[in-house]
């Protein structure tokens, strides 16, 4: 079917998809015809023996045109096959030729292109038309294709006449005239074009690679300009190629697309130019590119409205295509320098481009003899340099994207690792918090516990015990001033792994309230004194590990501002507190903080001490304390010395108290010790001061009173006790006997001073003759 002539085989067969399939089918054809088929046997080439004649012929009566009967007349013989002589602006010429003899069966007439519309008359048989040479439509631009003029068998003596129309500037018929076999015209055409075929396809299959790519791509503007070289070039070799024919049988339609497709090709060169040098100034070839762009849009629009006939668009694009190649060669001459390979292969390819083109103008406008230039090898060069620019391209993204791949590798890792130590940094801070919450919560039990010491030393013991519970995870150690207030003895370390030097000299050490940052000791300074020996024993053991130290004076503040060290805490700044450094400021901050409330609280505990110790009461029994019979027995011996005044003192001491606290308990003591106290205040004179002297022990000073005056009251008393029976929480406590010796100034001694020590005697024999009872002091008692 398909080696039918082209318009039967074609017609009635619209559908692009069919358009492909013949498109890939000739090229299959073409490609099959390859070897072998240089020389088709059977043509014979018509291109002399012509005659011409200027003008349309007259018409018969009968329709029929005079010239195709009429003797020879005007007819003139023609060099040649186109463009007659004398043309003198008339637009229809007659052509005629006697068919040569041959054995061809089914002959035709191929014609590889004519000027412009035709009809063609064999023995005064229309036999071919191309265009309209009648009515309004008459010489309209019909497209520029090959023809095929069915011719009848036998040909010899038959002469071929042709009537042309041409308002273009040439006229006539150009390229190849042969008379071969219908059956071979395809064939032909395919020999004839198969190079073509494959160069377009390549062109478009490069466009569509194109187009993907830029979908896909960043650089759209560089792939699309590509793209659309590609595209315009396939396009232009394809719609000029004589097997476009073949595809659809649509001259006119083709002409247009070559007409576009060739219009675009220096819009394509310029936007490469403005998108792969980017030495050249864009702002020029943009406006360049525009410009043409404009032209290749309105100039076929315009033919297409029929404002224009399309052949004389041709011309002036070529006027302004030379402009444009010659201003894009002015910028790559003078940046030539510059180009890197890329961009020398493509100036390269546009030079063998616009070498053709212009060979081709050339040959158009008839400059030069007609001759069929090989555009389609331009394009060749440029799809060439297209491939290697794209492969190289291609390889370069593809390093560029396996770096880019690497970057973000390493990215995701790095921020992988950023959030893992966010992470471990959270659990820390949370571990930390945590940490802190239960030492915060230790601390003040231990507070409260010691709100209740009434002594520093046993507040002390009781802070010691809950220091490793404080401070553990961390290795530390507590000292304790020895013989001097800064030469610090170990008296406690923890764990038991942990080895701290024996001795601290802590002179460097500031107390923690009056600290900076600038004063604190930094951690060298602190190993430095950690392992510090003391001078008084260089061969004692210093195995602080070279482990750097945190060192909390633990420091009491007295009334008078200022400070007595207690000692001082050491601690190994190591453990999860402080894994981090961001947490040792916060750690030792919170350390600090401890031991300032600690050594508040012990201050205050030592403060209570001092001044229970300063008081004149017994905080037990609310009598006068021992300090305040001491200041007043001094005082009262003075007198009685003085004035020769009686003075008598009672010393008594319950008996078997111990066994009694050790039966009923401390508690149950202390109510004994108050009753005591009580009956004792009430079995004496107001000017008598009743003193505890400590534990058990109670001491009567009587002014003015004999020995006698004092054995009667405290007979009084010791009966009032006897019957005395008492109770602590419910309980029955019994009864307690207490002994008692007395002593008088001036019967027992001269010398009132000694009365406390005679009396003391006196009680102890008292207590040696079995106990409650009371001795008289005799003059002799301490003898
Ligand atoms: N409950 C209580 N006991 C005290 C107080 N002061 C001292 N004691 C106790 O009094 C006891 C005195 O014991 P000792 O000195 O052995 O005398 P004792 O047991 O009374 O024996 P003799 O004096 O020999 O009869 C000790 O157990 C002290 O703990 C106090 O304020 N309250």
């Amino acid at each position: 079917m398909l080696l039918l002539p082209p318009r039967s085989i074609l017609a009635g067969l619209p559908s692009i998809g069919l358009a492909m399939f013949r498109c890939i089918t000739l090229l299959v054809l073409a490609l099959l015809w390859l070897p072998g088929s240089q020389v088709l046997a059977g043509e014979l080439a018509l291109n002399d023996d012509w005659q011409y004649r200027w003008g349309d012929s007259p018409r018969t009566p009968d329709g029929e045109f005079e010239w195709l009967t009429a003797a020879e007349g005007e007819w003139k013989s023609l060099e040649g096959i186109g463009n007659p002589p004398g043309r003198d602006g008339r637009d229809s010429l007659w052509l005629r030729r006697e068919l040569p003899a041959g054995d061809w069966l089914q002959p035709a007439l191929f014609v590889s292109s004519l000027n412009l519309v035709a009809e063609a008359y064999v023995d005064g048989q229309h036999v071919y038309r191309h265009g309209q040479l009648e009515g309004p439509d008459a010489g309209a631009f019909a497209g520029w294709t090959w023809h095929a003029i069915e011719l009848p068998s036998p040909t010899q003596g038959k002469t071929l006449y042709l009537r042309l129309k041409s308002s273009y500037k040439d006229i006539g018929l150009w390229g190849k005239v042969v008379i071969m076999e219908q059956s071979r015209i395809l064939p032909s055409i395919l020999e004839a074009t198969k190079g073509e075929l494959v160069i377009a396809l390549a062109c478009l299959i490069v466009a569509a690679l194109a187009l993907v790519l830029i979908l896909t791509q960043p650089e759209r503007w560089r792939l699309g300009s590509l793209g659309l070289f590609s595209l315009a070039v396939g396009l232009m070799v394809l719609a000029e190629s004589d097997a476009s024919q073949l595809i659809v049988f649509a001259p006119l339609a083709w002409d247009y697309v070559a007409a576009i497709a060739y219009f675009s090709l220096p819009v394509a060169m310029a936007l490469i130019l403005e998108h792969w040098f980017p030495q050249i100034p864009r702002q020029g070839m943009r406006r360049l590119w525009l410009g043409l762009l404009a032209y290749a849009i309105i100039a076929p629009a315009l033919a297409m409205l029929d404002v224009v006939s399309l052949p004389p668009t041709f011309p002036l694009f070529d006027l302004i295509l030379l402009g444009a190649l010659a201003y894009m060669a002015r910028w790559l001459f003078r940046y030539r320098r510059e180009f890197d390979s890329d961009q020398r292969l493509i100036v390269a390819s546009y030079a063998i481009f616009a070498a053709i083109a212009i060979t081709d103008m050339l040959v158009a406008h008839g400059l030069v003899g007609w001759i069929s230039v090989p555009v389609h090898l331009g394009a060749l060069a440029f799809i060439v340099a297209m491939i290697v620019i794209s492969t190289r391209h291609y390889a370069r993204s593809q390093r560029q994207l396996q770096r880019l791949n690497d970057h973000l590798e390493q990215e995701v890792a790095e921020r992988t690792r950023q959030l893992e130590s966010l992470a471990e940094q959270e659990r820390q801070r949370a571990l930390v918090l945590a940490t802190e919450h239960h030492k915060t919560q230790r601390l003040a039990s231990l507070i409260d516990t010691l709100q209740a010491c009434t002594s520093l030393e046993e507040a002390l013991c009781l802070t010691q015990r809950a220091m490793p519970e404080i401070l553990e995870p961390m290795q530390g150690a507590f000292y304790r001033p020895q013989d001097q207030p800064d030469n610090m003895t170990l008296e406690l370390f923890w764990p038991t792994t942990y080895r701290p030097p024996a001795w601290l000299d802590t002179t460097a050490i500031p107390p923690l309230r009056t600290r900076t940052e600038e004063s604190l000791p930094a951690l060298d300074d602190l190993l430095t004194i950690s392992t510090r020996r003391p001078p008084s024993d260089p061969s004692a053991p210093s195995t602080a590990d070279n482990l750097p130290h945190w060192i909390f004076p633990l420091d009491l503040t007295g009334p008078d501002r200022q400070h007595r060290r207690l000692g001082v805490i050491c601690v190994v700044p190591d453990g999860p507190l402080v894994k981090r450094p961001q947490y040792w400021d916060r750690t030792r901050s919170f350390i600090e903080l401890g031991v300032s409330r600690l050594a508040l609280v012990l201050s205050s505990i030592a403060l209570q001490e001092e001044l229970s110790a300063l008081s004149y009461r017994d905080d037990l029994t609310g009598l006068h304390n021992r300090r305040y019979f001491d200041e007043l027995f001094a005082h009262e011996t003075a007198i009685s010395l003085r004035k020769k005044s009686p003075l008598a003192v009672v010393i008594l001491d319950i008996d078997h108290f111990k066994k009694f606290n050790d039966r009923y308990g401390h508690a149950a003591g202390d109510t004994v010790l108050e009753g005591v106290g009580r009956m004792l205040a009430n079995s004496f004179r107001d000017i008598d001061v009743v003193c505890r002297f400590g534990g058990e022990e109670f001491v009567v000073l009587l002014p003015g009173a004999e020995a006698d005056d004092a054995h009667h009251r405290m007979q009084r008393m010791c009966h009032a006790l006897a019957s005395a029976s008492f109770r602590h929480e419910g309980q029955s406590l019994g009864t307690v006997s207490v002994s008692c010796g007395i002593a008088s100034f001036p019967a027992t001694s001269d010398d009132p001073s000694c009365l406390l020590a005679m009396a003391d005697s006196a009680l102890y024999r008292a207590k040696h003759a079995g106990r409650a009872r009371i001795a008289l002091a005799t003059p002799h008692e301490n003898d």
